[in-house]
């Protein structure tokens, strides 16, 4: 039995009136790779969210790693929110040398050789790229950092099918030499199945299903049947 790497218990988060979570209780393995599914509003980024230490639970517990989330356990979290921003005039060099200074892992060959691989010109300024270039760039400073965790809230929204497919290949050929645990949240099951050991489907804040991605195929189908099952 594996390590848990992140583990919440009966965790209600409230917007006014609105549970984002509500009881919602998981205990997520280490060193996995984990798809965190669910359709609009199901409370995914809320769930991240909450690991990078940025929101607290109103009732309920949390650990990350064995700790309370908090700025201590930043160092060892790679953070990809679904919203980046930017240093007026940063080009992704500049962008690089921005995080190599601050980010805590952050290794500068990796990031480079990610730049290549994701096709981006190192003198490109970050405030006139497409959103797809903006991504690539921000999945590649998560990326370049050795942490024990990788949390990447949506990194395909809004990227084209080549990108997309880029993306999960730098993904998977990252990992191959990194004892990482990443969560990605998705809606792009179709093309990002192959990338999961370990699923977790979300609605109203609650946990609908989750387990190992073998023993649930083996049971129930593919990622992408049982999301059209539970979501009909
Ligand atoms: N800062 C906020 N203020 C008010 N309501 C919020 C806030 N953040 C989230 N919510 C609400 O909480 C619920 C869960 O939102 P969350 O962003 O966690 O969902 P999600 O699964 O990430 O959705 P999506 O796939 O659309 O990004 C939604 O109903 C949302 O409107």
């Amino acid at each position: 039995m594996s390590e848990i790497a992140i583990r919440a218990e009966n965790i209600v988060k409230r917007y006014g009136q609105k549970r984002a979570l509500d009881d919602f209780t998981i205990h997520l393995p280490q060193e996995r790779v984990v798809g965190v599914l669910g359709s609009n509003g199901a409370g995914k980024s809320t769930f991240f969210r909450m690991i990078a230490g940025l929101i607290q639970p109103d009732h309920g517990t949390i650990d990350v790693l064995g700790r309370t989330p908090g700025w201590q356990t930043n160092r060892d979290i790679a953070y990809l929110p679904d919203r980046a921003r930017w240093y007026e005039g940063h080009t992704v060099m500049l962008a690089l040398d921005w995080a190599e200074h601050l980010l805590p892992g952050f290794e500068r060959q990796r990031a480079e050789s990610l730049i290549s691989f994701m096709g981006l010109d190192p003198e490109m300024k970050v405030h006139g790229m497409s959103r797809g270039q903006e991504a690539r760039l921000m999945l590649t400073i998560c990326m370049a950092r050795s942490v024990p965790l990788l949390l990447l809230d949506e990194p395909f929204s809004g990227i084209d099918l080549l990108s997309r497919e880029r993306i999960i290949e730098a993904i998977i050929d990252n990992l191959s030499d990194n004892r990482q645990t990443v969560l990605i949240s998705t809606h792009e099951i179709h093309e990002s199945e192959s990338l999961f050991d370990h699923v977790v489907f979300m609605d109203n804040g609650q946990v609908l299903l989750h387990g190992d991605v073998e023993m649930l195929r083996a049971e129930q189908g593919s990622m992408e049947s049982i999301y059209r099952t539970l979501y009909r």
